[in-house]
């Protein structure tokens, strides 16, 4: 069965509307919420979509709430869509860390027990929430992705996967080798199980390296984040982006850490990048 929308909050802004909804979600098995910026009409035709994943301890309302990025989308046109982060409730199974279960999703199938009752969120983002908003708002099949650190790491392993569905793709600050990292270790350890070939098709770089999928990427990085050298290693990606001649751009912004500070400073130019793409 379908399934319906409840609409949460509305609020008018920059002559669009930013909505909060709640459904339930078939894949998840739970009730979800997301959030969506719904630019004001401009010429008749349907706007495209941006997709907005954010990262670890988030809910949907850190990037409609903190990024500042309603008001260039409604100057370009663009609708965001701000999912959450993972399955949540007192049913669905979760951990006392703040980087495994509610809150921590990364954006995969889990297989294993108790996590795979629910934490199916590559199938919600990727099949079933673009289902429900192009069913319920009028919008356009063009569409980009963008995320930050573990939604960065979202963004990036779901655009690889689906060629042609997305024209863009960008991150601030992601996880971009999950594989190697204490933070993908211990998620795909417990989500996925001690098989390490089952979580190299939730690695950016594994994807990056064995996938004909070629799109145009941005990254974003401060060189004053806390997790840079320990969990996120942009510099893996690009070693591997330069090996494949992939079209992928890391810049470096002086003293920016990992905060919702960093990416209200640098949203404007990804939300152009995509726009770039997404317009034409
Ligand atoms: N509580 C943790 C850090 C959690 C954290 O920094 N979360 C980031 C995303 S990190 C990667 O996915 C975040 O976006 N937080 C929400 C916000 O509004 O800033 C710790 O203590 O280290």
């Amino acid at each position: 069965m379908p399934s319906t929308l409840e609409l949460l909050e509305e609020h008018r802004l920059y002559g669009g509307w930013q909505q909060r909804y709640r459904h339930l979600s078939s894949s998840l098995n739970c009730s979800m919420t997301f959030s969506i910026f719904l630019p004001g009409p401009k010429d008749g035709t349907p706007p495209p979509v941006v997709w907005c994943l954010a990262g670890l301890t988030c809910t949907d309302e850190n990037f409609s709430v903190k990024s500042g990025a309603q008001r260039v989308a409604a100057e370009l046109g663009l609708v965001l869509v701000m999912p959450d982060t993972s399955p949540r409730g007192e049913g669905v199974a979760n951990d006392e860390g703040y980087d495994l279960g509610q809150g921590a999703g990364f954006y995969l199938n889990a297989t294993e027990a108790p996590w795979s009752a629910n934490f199916k969120m590559y199938d919600y983002i990727n099949s079933e929430l673009p289902a429900l908003v192009a069913g319920n708002f009028s919008v356009s099949d063009r569409q980009a992705i963008m995320g930050h650190s573990m939604g960065g790491h979202g963004a990036l392993t779901i655009a690889l996967r689906n060629p042609g569905r997305f024209s863009s793709a960008s991150a601030f600050a992601p996880i971009v080798n999950p594989l190697e990292v204490p933070w993908g270790q211990k998620a795909f350890r417990a989500y996925l199980g001690d098989d390490v070939e089952s979580w190299k098709e939730y690695d950016s770089c594994w994807l990056m390296r064995n996938s004909a999928n070629q799109l145009p990427v941005l990254i974003d990085q401060g060189d004053s984040d806390q997790f840079l050298a320990d969990q996120l290693r942009p510099e893996r990606l690009e070693e591997i982006a330069r090996e494949v001649d992939f079209p992928l751009t890391v810049r470096v912004q002086p003293g920016y850490d990992h905060s919702y500070f960093f990416i209200s400073s640098f949203v404007e130019d990804h939300l152009r990048f995509h726009a770039k793409y997404l317009l034409v």
